[in-house]
């Protein structure tokens, strides 16, 4: 199995991007030293220009000194260009490799997770990824860089300026912390209030009847009074905090400014530096702030996209189904021999839905599988179709394992009608053939026909062409027949239908069954059903219980020799079940 993970993939994408990561080193290097020149300028504009009073080269050392700032304006762009770049390169890797692996992913992970959890996978947890990089990594090494690059400078002018400046980084470090923290848990708070002021809403129009109905207006009014007044409290909290934070630092800062000045000045001379020298310390110090405050927020940024790597290394270590059939599975569709051969399965470990299934389907039969709500049916269909793997034991088609069957080739053996039939993007040739470009118009028209839908199609402007908008233009009965179509359209001699008629009225129903009578001639079939009475016109039928076969046979035998059977009949046709 292929090894993914973030760090592999951002490997990867670094070395794909060498060009753009050695642009990145040297921007960061020249914003470093283009960070401190200006300040240094300043020095030699005050000490020689003013100081001194002489002109020696003011008007030059000005124009340098703009020049600079403009550059620096320059390389800080490009440098967050190409850090988006980077980013950009990142986020795709990820999200490619992350769909590599969906698609060899085992599918009992999709029915263990939510697709709303999956696809926050896909999304939010790749954007911490590639923003811990960007955001997070990069800008924290630019920023320690910024730090250094001043310190240096500052020890530079003077020693005893350097020391200030080395013990002003943790007070700054501390006190922007403490805001942010509690900044973020306010952020939080709200967060969440936003949330249930939102829900609220969307609940109140979902049930807008029942609300109306039930007059139930004042209490929802209430509820949402309630929710507003917390909203309107985790808001102050946030606007108290980002308020006074800014005057804080401009406060601290206007501290270290005037201390140093004192320092510095006529009558103390404490650090014996010049004006010049005192009024680019100040430049300096003051540059310290900003890169310092980054910290802590790009400290916090890598904390919480770090829970993000870990989910989407979670993602990548997944099981995969692993098909070791390689070659084109070859069907003979006179000779269909599906065997079950001591089957057990569990969703959860130890949790077996069934357990050691035996039997065996030939080629034309006609199989209907029933049993309580909840014995496994469903489960047992998706393992005949290789989307679930046996915990225990094999289901072999005519010897290979379902499981190895390359899912390229399982639409030509199954066609498999689900209970609902689920709408995809595109026109209506698409829903029968799901955008499959082997699939010929002619197969696609064939398809439609077969289930009684052609006409109706053909009527619509566009034909098999028309993009499907709404999805009302097909009725739920028009939509099984589509599901139909769907299935047959590359006459795949298995069809699987899963209890297809339950959400049916009787007239569709009929409508539906005599389709299937013809869709049904000449292939073998599997159903899933409830209704006995539909039974009748199967070969065989297999009774499941507590995830066992219980019994199996002709519906004649098994109005003979099964009781539950027989009851069944019974209450059906008095129409009790
Ligand atoms: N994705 C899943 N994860 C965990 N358990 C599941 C999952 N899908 C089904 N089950 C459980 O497996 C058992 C069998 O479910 P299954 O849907 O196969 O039954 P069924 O006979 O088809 O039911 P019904 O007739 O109501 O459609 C049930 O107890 C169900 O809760």
């Amino acid at each position: 199995m292929k090894k993914y993970n973030v760090k592999n993939s951002v490997i990867g994408t670094a070395k794909k991007n060498k060009i753009y990561i050695a642009l990145l080193l040297l921007l960061v290097a020249a914003a470093t030293i283009l960070n401190v020149v200006p300040p240094l300028l300043m020095k030699k504009l005050i000490d020689y220009n003013f100081t001194l009073k002489t002109e020696d080269k003011l008007i030059f050392t000005a124009v340098i000194y703009v020049m600079v700032i403009f550059a620096t304006g320059v390389v800080n762009f490009f440098r967050e260009a190409v850090l988006t770049v980077l980013g950009q390169n990142i986020t795709t890797d990820i999200r490619l490799l992350m769909m590599e692996k969906l698609e060899k992913i085992s599918a009992s992970y999709f029915s263990k997770n939510e697709s709303g959890q999956i696809s926050s996978r896909l999304i939010n947890d790749v954007d911490a990824v590639s923003s811990m990089f960007t955001s997070g990594i990069a800008g924290m090494a630019i920023d320690l860089f910024k730090i250094i690059g001043v310190l240096i400078s500052v020890f530079y002018l003077s020693r005893g300026l350097g020391i200030i400046a080395l013990l002003l980084l943790p007070v700054i470090y501390f006190i922007t912390r403490f805001f942010q923290k509690k900044m973020l848990g306010a952020q939080i708070e709200n967060r969440k209030q936003v949330g249930e002021v939102n829900n609220h809403i969307a609940e109140s129009f979902k049930n807008i009847f029942m609300i109306k109905s039930f007059s139930k207006e004042s209490y929802m009014e209430d509820k949402y009074g309630l929710i507003l007044e917390n909203n309107y409290e985790t808001l102050e909290k946030v606007n108290f905090y980002d308020s006074i934070f800014s005057p804080i630092i401009r406060i601290i800062r206007a501290a270290v400014i005037a201390f140093i000045a004192v320092m510095c000045s006529k009558e103390l001379d404490y650090l014996g530096i010049s004006v010049g020298m005192a009024a680019a310390s100040i430049d300096l110090i003051s540059s310290l702030f900003t890169p310092v405050e980054n910290l802590g927020m790009e400290l916090q940024s890598i904390q919480k996209s770090l829970s993000g790597v870990k989910r989407v290394d979670e993602f990548l270590r997944e099981e995969e189904d692993i098909k070791e059939t390689k070659e084109i599975f070859n069907f003979d569709i006179n000779n269909v021999d599906i065997r079950f051969n001591n089957v057990s399965f569990a969703y959860d470990k130890g949790n077996e839905v069934l357990k050691d299934i035996n039997f065996q389907i030939n080629s034309f039969e006609k199989v209907t599988f029933t049993g309580r709500t909840g014995v496994g049916k469903s489960t047992l269909f998706k393992l005949i179709v290789g989307l679930l793997k046996p915990t225990e034991g094999s289901i072999t088609i005519n010897g290979t394992d379902v499981f190895q069957i390359q899912n390229k080739d399982k639409r030509k053996i199954f066609g498999y009608v689900e209970q609902n039939f689920h709408m995809i993007k595109g026109t209506v040739a698409d829903q029968v053939s799901l955008g499959d470009s082997d699939i010929t118009m002619d197969q696609i028209k064939n398809a439609l026909n077969m289930v009684g839908l052609l006409e109706y199609v053909e009527g619509f402007e566009q034909g098999c062409s028309t993009v499907v908008q709404n999805e009302n233009i097909f009725s739920q009965g028009q939509r099984q027949l589509l599901s139909i179509a769907r299935a047959l359209v590359n006459n795949p001699p298995i069809l699987i239908l899963d209890e297809i008629t339950a959400n049916l009225d009787q007239v569709t129903e009929e409508k539906i069954v005599s389709v299937l009578e013809k869709a049904c001639e000449n292939r073998t079939i599997l159903t899933i059903s409830h209704r006995l009475s539909s039974m009748a016109a199967s070969d065989k039928i297999v009774i499941l219980e507590a995830g066992r076969v219980k019994n199996i046979g002709t519906p004649e035998m098994l109005l003979k020799n099964d009781q539950w059977y027989k009851n069944h009949m019974k209450l059906e046709n008095l129409t009790w079940t």
